[in-house]
């Protein structure tokens, strides 16, 4: 796909304000995520995401983010906040993650040594809709507000590739223009404090990506280098 046409999705994590969301939605956000993972200073009730739900905007996502919870806090947040995608940043297995119904997003965590390459990731997780790659693992936990080496995406994935981990106004736009992905994911960096976004950071983020989808990069343009990306789709 041509690249001026090509817009990069745009997913804010870690809502826990009805404010937040509804603003998300305004400013052109393809998605909101709200954190179940225990332990997390964003993790809320299914109760309260079932409310925040209600400020989404139609055509913006909500995506439900669980780390190793247990089968029935999946399905109790499956029937009250009915997201349409779920997002595992544990050690969840295919099976596992399939269960429920909706689509589902594997987080891999760069901070683990062993990433694996494009085909065994896509052979331990048929059922992905996309990869989503953050900075967890080795001590690091989701919503770090750490970034990754982006040289260590694994090339060739045909999934689509979420790039997600340490993200903010000050790095989004080469990050785009670097790894082409197919969207982004960011939660720290458009933070007042863990779980209460900042409008301005949001709206500039948001500003930011569409400054990398407008800028093309003769080499890509003229599909000589990095044109394939690490999601395999040419934009
Ligand atoms: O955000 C959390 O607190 C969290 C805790 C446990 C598992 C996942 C978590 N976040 C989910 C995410 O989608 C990403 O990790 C996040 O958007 C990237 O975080 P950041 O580096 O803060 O931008």
């Amino acid at each position: 796909m041509s690249r001026t046409l090509f817009r990069t999705r745009i997913k804010f994590c870690g809502m826990t304000r009805a404010g937040d969301v509804r603003l998300a939605s305004e400013l052109g956000a393809d998605a909101v995520g709200f954190i179940f993972a225990e332990g997390s200073p964003r993790c809320i009730h299914a109760r309260e995401a079932r409310l925040l739900r209600n400020a989404l905007a139609p055509l913006v996502d909500a995506v439900a983010v669980f780390r190793d919870n247990a089968a029935d806090d999946v399905r109790e947040v499956v029937k009250q906040v009915r997201p349409s995608l779920l997002q595992f940043h544990g050690d969840e297995d295919d099976a596992f993650c399939r269960g429920f119904g909706v689509p589902y997003v594997k987080a891999i965590g760069m901070g683990n040594a062993l990433v694996g390459d494009a085909v065994a990731l896509q052979v331990r997780y048929p059922g992905a809709a996309a990869f989503l790659f953050d900075s967890h693992g080795d001590g690091i936990d989701g919503g770090s507000g750490q970034a990754f080496d982006w040289s260590r995406l694994p090339p060739g994935l045909v999934k689509p590739v979420i790039l997600a981990g340490g993200l903010g106004i000050g790095n989004v736009f080469d990050a785009v223009v670097r790894t082409l992905p197919w969207g982004v994911d960011v939660s720290s960096g458009v933070e007042a404090s863990p779980g209460h976004k900042d409008g301005d950071r949001m709206r500039e983020f948001v500003e930011e990506v569409r400054r990398a989808d407008c800028h093309v990069e003769p080499d890509i343009e003229a599909g000589t280098a990095g044109a394939a990306t690490a999601n395999g789709i040419k934009k």
